[in-house]
C-alpha cells in the first residue's frame, strides 16, 4: 500500500463559517508531510476530520485504507497522535502515564528508551504536572510513539522546545522515518519544515494554496528563501507590513 493517508474534497464548517474548504491530499508510506498555514487556517480541523474526531460536512478520508470512524478499533494500534493538551490525574508520574499508555497496546515501544531519546529520561519519577512546558511537549511526543504506530500525527511538533530539544526531536523523527514511519505534522517553524518535510500543503483560510515540495514552493514563488515563499503564499508578509 502506497497511500497511508488519503483525503478527498474534505469540507468542514462551523455554523456558516467554512473552516476547511474542499481539501484533497495524499501521504505515502515513510513520508513526512507538513500541513502548514497561519493560525486559524484550518490545520487542526483537517487533522481532526482525518482522525475521525470531527465529522466533515463532505468528502472522503482514509488512513491505511481504513475508515477512521468505522474502523476505529483496527486503527487504534496503528495510529499515534500527539496532543497539545491532555487530561491526566493530578498526581500521576511520567513513568506511570507511560506505563498506562503502553498497557493499551499489543506491541508498545520501550518508553524508557523513548524518554531518554527525547531528553527526559531523568524525569520518570516526576509528576507530569511538574514538568516544564517543553518537557511536557516532549512527553506528549513520546506518548504518541509508544504504540509503535505506522503513522503519527504531530500537531505543532516543537512549539515551546529549546533549540537543542528541537534538533533532538528532528533526529529521532528522521530515524523513525527511515524505519518506515509515516508522519503528518503541523509546524509554524519553517526551518523545521525544510529540515523534515518531503512534501507540504499550505492552507489559507481553509483552502489549499500550495501542495508540493519545499523546493517547488520556492521555485513557484518570486522568493529565494522558503520562509519568504511561505509568507508570500499565505500573504502574512503583506498583512504584517500593513500593521507596521
Ligand atoms: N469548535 C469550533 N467552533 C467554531 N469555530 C471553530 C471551532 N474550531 C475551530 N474553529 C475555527 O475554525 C478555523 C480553523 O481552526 P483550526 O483550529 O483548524 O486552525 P489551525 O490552522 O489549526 O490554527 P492554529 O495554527 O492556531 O492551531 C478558525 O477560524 C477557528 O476559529
Amino acid at each position: 500500500m502506497k497511500e497511508v493517508i488519503k483525503v478527498e474534497q474534505l469540507t468542514k464548517s462551523y455554523g456558516n463559517f467554512i473552516a476547511v474548504d474542499n481539501v484533497s491530499l495524499s501521504v505515502s508510506r515513510g513520508m513526512v508531510f507538513g500541513l502548514l498555514g497561519a493560525n486559524g487556517a484550518g490545520k487542526s480541523t483537517t487533522i481532526e476530520c482525518i482522525l475521525g474526531t470531527k465529522n466533515p460536512d463532505s468528502g472522503q478520508v482514509s488512513i491505511l485504507e481504513l475508515n477512521p470512524k468505522a474502523d476505529r478499533k483496527s486503527l487504534f494500534e496503528k495510529v499515534g497522535v500527539q496532543f497539545q493538551e491532555m487530561n491526566y490525574q493530578e498526581q500521576i508520574k511520567v513513568s506511570e502515564l507511560c506505563e498506562v499508555t503502553a498497557s493499551l497496546y499489543q506491541n508498545p515501544l520501550n518508553y524508557i528508551e523513548l524518554l531518554m531519546e527525547f531528553g527526559i529520561g531523568d524525569k520518570q519519577k516526576s509528576l507530569v504536572k511538574d514538568l516544564s512546558g517543553g518537557q511536557r511537549q516532549r512527553l506528549f511526543i513520546v506518548l504518541a510513539l509508544i504504540p509503535n504506530p505506522e503513522v503519527v500525527f504531530l500537531d505543532e511538533l516543537t512549539t515551546g522546545l529549546d533549540a537543542k530539544a528541537r534538533r533532538d526531536v528532528w533526529k529521532t523523527l528522521m530515524r523513525l522515518k527511515e524505519k518506515g514511519l509515516t508522519i503528518l505534522l503541523t509546524s509554524h517553524f519553517m526551518d523545521e519544515v525544510e529540515a523534515l518535510c518531503d512534501r507540504i500543503c499550505i492552507l489559507k483560510k481553509g483552502r489549499i494554496v500550495f501542495e508540493g515540495t519545499v523546493l517547488e514552493a520556492v521555485n513557484s514563488s518570486p522568493c529565494d528563501k522558503f520562509e519568504d515563499a511561505y509568507l508570500w503564499y499565505t500573504d502574512e508578509e503583506e498583512e504584517a507590513n500593513e500593521n507596521l
